[in-house]
């Protein structure tokens, strides 16, 4: 491998556990989506380095790309920005403990865990003033001009690991101070993360303002459900399979079921969580993106944009929810977090029913549902079929054939069926066809989601990021509801914590066509 200016990789100083690693890369990493080669000065810029985010998710993410040779030592820096006065090397020791999560004992994870650190240098700044961003500048300059790079070449990665109400002065300084003096074939990219807005109308102004300042080629919105293993799997699962072809419609699917459970409360995010609420922050995110993925027509092809397009098509086809398909609730004890209103009407759970006009999903409903502090943790799509017609067995009386994709924890896709029960006996009961992936694939690591979206960033796949009109066509969907429970005409139910959330919602899901299993219950099989 070699950069523009003819340097060898492998030769130019790096080490072997790095060669090594290089090694198992594939070369579909030196091109970008338009086949560009992906080479040159890289500068990595985490804005709000001192927040939750960055040391859970950002940062985490970024080593594990070094430790698999993704970044490399030659091309690579990571400046971390925040208003907090911390040196390079405070940053580097709080960073530290996150990183060496359940790799202490490796010797080659901590020396790869020492020349990561050694690639991050702190700048602080204020997010809004000059002169924060013009060191940022010349630190970024610096390093560009230690590694010979042109701007022609070098490629600068701004990661706002913020609140989304600075996003609009970062960006303009930015703009004014930072940018790589040239598109092609070097570049500026910019991830944002969500909540992009409170409602279509706060969204569409953050998106112009975003939109005055950078091209849309430019803007990553990251929504890392979107880098979830199953959730990349669900468009090779639907269109590169016979089974599903003729099956994923209105006349074999009764109704889907999109749901996240956390088993945990809104602990210490409580303030940030009760301006938003459990549909801003899961469900008209993350779960309308599951959604879009399961319900969307075939794409033309794969090209990002064409993916894209379809997305945006389903969600243009969903109906105005009626209230009568929503159920809310409020975990008791939510408000005893001091950061939460007292009188705060936000719903930590909700479930709501979206149904599509089109031809293939008239009268299905999807059900969305997500909540925190609930009685278990897990993520999945629930498939349910109708009954068999001309019924000789009496399957009914079993369980209708699901088919379920656990998106976490435990991936795996199992589907439920009715079989003969072994024996001399001619009885049915309900089995399953299962594919779980610690296994199946046994020696295969999953990456984390935000490791997989900040590589696609660098090598410019905007596939797994919502494209501005997709997040208009989403807030359109939920901002009639949103308002009305802003404006309290909606309350939440009370439910207790560690429950499986309000009763109502286990009746509005019967209404909406589900018939629950009684006597099955399906088991990851262990090693
Ligand atoms: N944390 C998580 O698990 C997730 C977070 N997100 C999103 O990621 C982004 C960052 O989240 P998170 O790290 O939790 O946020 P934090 O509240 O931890 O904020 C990040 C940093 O931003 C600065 N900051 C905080 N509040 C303000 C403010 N009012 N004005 C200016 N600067 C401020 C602080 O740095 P300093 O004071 O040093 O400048 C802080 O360290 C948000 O958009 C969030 O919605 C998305 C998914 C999950
Ligand atoms: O975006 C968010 O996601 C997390 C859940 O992410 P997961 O990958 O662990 O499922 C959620 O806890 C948080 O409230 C929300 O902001």
């Amino acid at each position: 491998m070699s950069d523009l200016s003819g340097k060898l990789y492998l030769a130019s100083g790096s080490s072997s556990f790095e060669e090594d690693k290089l090694k198992k890369v594939s070369s579909i990493e030196d091109k970008d989506a338009d086949g560009i080669p992906e080479i040159g000065c890289l500068s990595i810029v985490v804005l709000g380095a001192s927040g939750d985010l960055a040391k859970k998710k950002t940062f985490p993410a970024l080593f594990n790309l070094f430790r698999q040779g993704f970044l490399k030592s030659s091309e690579v820096r990571i400046f971390g920005y925040a208003r907090t006065k911390i040196s390079s090397e405070d940053l580097r020791e709080r960073l530290r403990g996150y990183l060496n999560k359940g790799k202490e004992d490796s010797k080659e994870d901590s020396e790869s865990l020492s020349k990561f650190l050694q690639l991050i240098k702190y700048v602080s700044g204020s997010y809004d003033n000059a002169e924060g961003f013009q060191s940022l500048n010349k630190e970024i300059l610096e390093h560009e001009s230690s590694k010979n790079s042109q701007p022609e070449t070098s490629r600068r990665l701004f990661y706002l690991a913020l609140p989304p109400s600075v996003y609009p002065p970062v960006c303009r300084m930015i703009r004014s101070y930072c940018m790589n003096q040239s598109d092609h074939p070097g570049w500026t990219r910019i991830i944002v993360e969500k909540p992009f807005g409170k409602d279509l109308s706060s969204a569409e102004e953050l998106s112009t303002q975003l939109g005055e300042l950078f091209d849309e080629k430019q803007l990553y919105r990251i929504d890392h459900y979107l880098g979830k293993e199953l959730v990349q799997n669900l468009l090779v699962l639907r269109f590169a399979n016979r089974f599903f072809l003729p099956l994923w419609n209105r006349d074999n699917i009764d109704n889907v079921q999109i749901v996240f459970r956390e088993d945990f409360g809104t602990e210490g995010r409580g303030g940030y969580f009760d301006e938003y609420g459990i549909i801003r922050d899961i469900i008209q995110n993350h779960l309308l993106q599951v959604f879009c993925l399961v319900a969307m027509e075939k794409p033309v092809s794969l090209k990002p944009e064409h993916i894209r397009d379809e997305k945006v098509k389903v969600l243009q086809s969903v109906q105005p929810i009626k209230l009568e398909d929503v159920v809310l609730g409020q975990y008791d004890g939510y408000k005893d977090d001091p950061t939460v209103s007292p009188n705060s009407n936000t719903p930590t759970f909700a479930s709501v029913i979206l149904r599509i006009h089109n031809e293939r999903w008239e009268g299905v409903p999807f059900i969305l549902k997500a909540g925190k502090a609930l009685n278990s943790r897990k993520a999945e799509i629930r498939v349910q079929f109708k009954d068999v017609p001309g019924d000789i067995y009496k399957c009914q009386k079993q369980g209708r054939n699901e088919f379920v994709i656990r998106l976490q924890p435990l991936e795996a896709m199992y589907m439920k069926l009715t079989v003969k029960k072994p024996g001399l006996e001619m009885s049915t009961i309900q089995s399953e066809l299962d594919l779980s992936y610690r296994q199946r694939y046994q020696d295969v690591v999953i990456p984390e989601a935000y490791e997989r979206l900040i590589l696609d960033t660098i090598r410019g796949d905007q596939q797994h990021f919502v494209r501005r009109d997709e997040l208009k066509a989403a807030w359109e969907i939920f901002t009639p509801l949103l308002h009305e429970i802003d404006d309290g005409a909606l309350k939440p139910l009370p439910y207790s914590s560690g429950s499986r959330g309000p009763a109502k919602a286990d009746e509005l899901l019967a209404k909406a066509g589900y018939v629950q299993t009684h006597g099955y219950i399906w088991i990851p099989p262990t090693l």
